[in-house]
């Protein structure tokens, strides 16, 4: 076993504080930690799952690979009786290493549909055996036409009461299912949605189960064209496939019928909110904000473990090449997205808990906190993600050359995690969703409703009106996150109000509601920008007041600072405008920005390493534990498949001759 590198020794013993309490506390306690690596551990000692590099396999075998592990996985998990969500998760992650597969969506879709969707009797028909696997399902929703506005989906279930059947129906090319993950060679079931008629009216999106293979042969069922869409940016594990159905006769029973249904004779019965369809959709954007802080906290781990075994050019002549971790420009790189990456577990925290505890009011017929739930849960997926995405960029170009390789793991986290801001609604669109909200909350208050929840700061709107800078005594305390987070909110206030005041500006000029609408985009994008970035600060100061390790609280206080003052300087114009700053204030951030800079340089190893990602899950030679990464990428290298022989069959074939024609 080779010796830790020296350099990561040092930073280790240099830290502040205890990075096994850190990781307690974001685990949830030491109970929790020691049954996660306990979890982790079962995957990575087991045989069965030692982990093939997939950069040196072709995408069929990598396709091959995951479906083989996740069967054993299925087996191994009722084997040891893991059956908390919780729980099956770490496995999951840990037997694909990060990587999607091809049963996520019949993990986390189709379930979870089911769940919430079906009436108990269909939960009786179906769930035990999805649960066992015999039903392989997908959540397949978008069409080649359309992805974003559901509303205009084209696929049409019709009731047939003579039969008791729906018939199903892509009757365009537009129409045809385009992209579910899992659906082009995996699953034998898909929830599919589809425009619903029955006796001669349509009412609009409904859910169907509708089986699309064989239970035998796993051959494509009658009227069913099943594919595979293609090789794509990432996700090579994964079949994302394309449906197209030709009168496909499915029985009566398999709509969704927990809230709408449609009796034997073809009546229709209203559910009691027409969005409880979506409801799938509202649970993974509420987790795909967890996604954004793993996404950025693995890569925040490679980028300054590695910053820290790195020595390039001179800082001092003379002296020996400093770790590029020292370099001012490295940390301002760096830190404010490892202060990012905390920020983002945390409300990745809030946002599981809240999703959970209004969902259990909807399940117990309390449908009024559905509006905010899908206002939070659309915005923070849309924020987290977009700052996660970047940040990954910026780790992956702050490694320099090596980190273009794919031993660095970059790559692959960027290609896996990217189109987190795509699907499960476009992140463009999830802003204005989220901005509808906000724009209706403003009216609400302006008539004098009291708001409650995380648009209460709304209420305030006669005392938020900024006033000018001169006429107040102090403005934002730099140096206090109860006075940054004050800011925040009255940003987010002043934007709002912005958005509200541009509609109203352009419904004067006497266009349509739309048209004042499509007008005031970009406002409306920054306002739930600036509310969601309230909401992140807000949450990030509230979990200071929870920790009592006073080592561990002094570290994540330095932070969350960053986190707020590297925010404002990179929207300063907006607090600026907002009266909320003043020109010289900006160049006081800057400085205790640097400051900031300074105090979290000895702890940042350990701050990463707090995340206690398993070199196992972290797959990355740039980001080992031990810090040895010459070494390991030198050992990858040689086992690229071009090196399997010393001269390339190319040269015989057109180098060679190519020279004796010369
Ligand atoms: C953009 C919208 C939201 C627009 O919907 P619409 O019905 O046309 O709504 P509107 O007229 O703008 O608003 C009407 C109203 O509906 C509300 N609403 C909208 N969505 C929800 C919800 N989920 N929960 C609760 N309420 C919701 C809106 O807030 C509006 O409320 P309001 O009228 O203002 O009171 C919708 O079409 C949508 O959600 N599009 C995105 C599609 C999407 O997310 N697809 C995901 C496919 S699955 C996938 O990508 C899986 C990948 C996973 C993987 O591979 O791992
Ligand atoms: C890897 C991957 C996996 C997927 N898995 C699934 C799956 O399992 N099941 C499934 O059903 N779907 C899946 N999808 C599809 C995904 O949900 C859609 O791609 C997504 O909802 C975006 O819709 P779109 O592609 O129609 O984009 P578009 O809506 O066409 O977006 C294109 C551009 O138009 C803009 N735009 C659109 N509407 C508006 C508006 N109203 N206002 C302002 N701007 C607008 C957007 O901001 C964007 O810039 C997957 C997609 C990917 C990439």
């Amino acid at each position: 076993l080779a010796a830790m590198n020296p350099d990561i020794c040092r930073e280790r013993e240099n830290a502040t504080f205890n990075t096994e309490t850190l990781t307690n506390m974001l685990d949830g306690s030491a109970e929790k930690t020691r049954r996660r690596r306990e979890i982790e551990s079962l995957v990575i000692n087991d045989p069965d799952f030692q982990h093939d590099d997939p950069n040196f396999m072709s995408r069929s075998e990598r396709y091959d690979a995951a479906v083989k592990k996740s069967s054993q996985m299925i087996m191994k998990l009722r084997d040891y009786g893991i059956s908390d969500p919780e729980e099956i998760y770490f496995y999951k992650r840990c037997v694909h290493r990060g990587f999607s597969e091809p049963l996520d969506l019949h993990l986390g879709m189709f379930l979870t549909t089911l769940l919430n969707q079906a009436s108990p009797t269909q939960l009786d028909t179906f769930f035990t055996p999805a649960w066992n696997l015999e039903i392989v399902g997908t959540y397949a929703q978008t069409e080649l036409g359309h992805g974003t506005h559901i509303r205009k989906l084209e696929t049409t279930a019709t009731y047939d009461p003579s039969t008791q059947e729906f018939v199903l129906n892509c009757p365009t090319v537009s129409s045809i299912k385009w992209w579910p993950g899992g659906l082009g060679k995996t699953s034998n079931h898909a929830i599919v949605l589809a425009q619903l008629y029955t006796l001669g009216k349509c009412h609009g999106l409904h859910a169907f189960i509708v089986p699309i293979r064989c239970m035998k042969t796993h051959q494509p069922l009658p009227g069913v064209t099943v594919g595979d869409i293609g090789p794509k940016f990432g996700f090579e594990e994964v079949d994302n496939g394309y449906l197209k159905l030709e009168n496909v006769r499915i029985p009566r029973e398999n709509m969704l019928m927990k809230y709408a249904q449609v009796e034997p004779d073809g009546s229709y019965l209203k559910p009691p909110s027409d969005k409880l369809t979506y409801g799938t959709m509202v649970f993974i954007r509420a987790m795909i904000v967890g996604e954004s802080a793993r996404a950025l906290s693995k890569s925040c781990t490679i980028a300054i473990r590695y910053s820290a075994v790195r020595h390039q050019s001179e800082l001092r002549p003379g002296e020996p090449e400093p770790q590029i971790l020292d370099y001012q420009a490295q940390q301002y790189k760096l830190f404010p997205l490892l202060a990012a990456a905390y920020a983002f577990t945390f409300v990745g925290q809030y946002m599981s808990d809240t999703y959970h505890r209004i969902t259990g009011h909807i399940n117990q017929g309390d449908f009024s906190q559905l509006p905010e739930l899908h206002a939070l849960a659309a915005g923070l997926k849309a924020f987290t993600t977009w700052t996660a995405n970047a940040g990954i960029e910026v780790c992956r170009m702050a490694c320099g050359g090596h980190g273009y390789l794919c031993c660095s793991g970059l790559p692959d986290i960027y290609v896996t995690f990217t189109p987190t801001c795509t699907y499960e609604g476009e992140n463009t669109v999830m802003m204005l969703q989220t901005a509808r909200f906000l724009v209706k909350c403003y009216r609400q208050a302006r008539e004098g409703q009291q708001l409650s929840g995380t648009v209460s700061y709304l209420n305030e709107q006669q005392r938020l009106q900024p006033q000018p800078v001169s006429s107040r005594p102090t403005v934002v305390n730099i140096n206090d996150l109860a006075s940054l987070v004050e800011a925040y909110k009255l940003r987010a206030a002043k934007l709002v109000e912005v958005a509200a005041k541009s509609l109203q500006g352009e419904l004067q000029r006497s266009i349509s509601q739309e048209d004042a609408w499509n007008n005031s985009s970009i406002e409306l994008v920054r306002a739930s920008d600036a509310h969601c970035h309230y909401v992140v600060v807000e949450l990030f100061a509230a979990k200071l007041s929870e920790i009592s390790d006073t080592a561990v609280h002094s570290v994540l206080n330095t932070l969350a600072l960053l986190y707020a003052l590297h925010g404002i300087t990179l929207n300063s114009g907006d607090f600026l405008q907002a009266g909320l700053l003043s020109v010289p204030q900006l160049s006081q951030i800057t400085q205790r920005i640097k400051a900031l800079l300074v105090e979290i340089r000895p702890n940042a190893v350990a701050l990463v390493d707090s995340f206690d990602y398993n070199d196992e899950m972290l797959n990355s030679v740039l980001g080992r534990y031990d810090g040895n990464v010459y070494e390991s990428m030198f050992e990858w290298a040689k086992r690229s498949p071009l090196n399997r022989t010393e001269v390339h069959e190319s040269y015989y074939k057109y180098m060679k001759p190519l020279r004796s024609k010369l």
